[in-house]
């Protein structure tokens, strides 16, 4: 996928991975990540997503990685939020209290620049690339956020039914991108419910991965 498919994507506004509500598996396992008060979590490849009002109104810190800049403009829209926007190397940071999304591509964007990150939540990230370059994000993924805690959601399907993305990542896969920077753990799993793209046969899983 590359960046042109995305923004077709959003100036189409075929954002079907678009959850209009925050993720259940946020709200179910967030705890497992033992953050403190105000912790600052890193979600890459963010989109609009509401799980950033979710965690700021639970009094995170938000850090995010997005490339189409009007998904971004949405995000602060209906966040209700006007943000500053600075240059920041190759991105742009569009940034207001307690948030901070780098707009451009993630695999150029510095540990620097990020800041540190106490944990990472991945939902319809990694499954958003294709193999090789999931090889490429894991790894720049665990060395930018100097491997902090994260929480991945995962789908799993018979990738011969349909096209990705989202890519099916099995467990396998988990634990050969993750498994020698971090402990793997899978917290839940179960069934899409109506499938993947209301027609094929799926499963969530939902991952921790701590500091091995
Ligand atoms: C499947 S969507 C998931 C969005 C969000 N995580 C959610 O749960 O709604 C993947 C997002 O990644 C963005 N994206 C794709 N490649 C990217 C890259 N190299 N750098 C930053 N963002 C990227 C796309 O524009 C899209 O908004």
């Amino acid at each position: 996928m590359d960046a042109d498919f995305w923004h077709a994507r959003w100036t189409a506004n075929q954002i079907g991975f678009h959850e209009g509500k925050p993720n259940v598996h946020l709200e179910a396992h967030l705890d497992r990540l033992g953050l403190a008060a105000g912790a600052r979590l890193f979600l890459p490849l963010c989109g609009k997503t509401r799980d950033i009002g979710w965690l700021l109104a639970r009094g995170f810190r938000v850090a995010g990685a997005e490339l189409s800049p009007l998904a971004v403009a949405q995000l602060f829209d209906e966040l209700g939020v006007a943000p500053e926007i600075v240059p920041a190397g190759p991105l742009e940071l569009h940034r207001a209290p307690s948030l901070d999304i780098f707009v451009g591509d993630i695999f150029t964007l510095s540990a620097d620049r990020l800041g540190a990150v106490d944990a990472v939540y991945d939902r319809a990230a990694l499954v958003a690339l294709p193999a090789p370059m999931r090889r490429l994000y894991a790894a720049h993924l665990a060395a930018m956020t100097a491997r902090a805690p994260q929480l991945l959601v995962c789908f799993t399907y018979d990738q011969t039914l349909a096209e990705g993305p989202p890519f099916s990542v099995a467990a396998e896969e988990v634990r050969a991108l993750y498994g020698t920077a971090y402990r793997v753990d899978r917290l839940d799993t179960g069934p899409v419910p109506g499938g993947l793209r209301g027609k094929v046969p799926a499963q969530e899983d939902v991952w921790l991965l701590s500091r091995a």
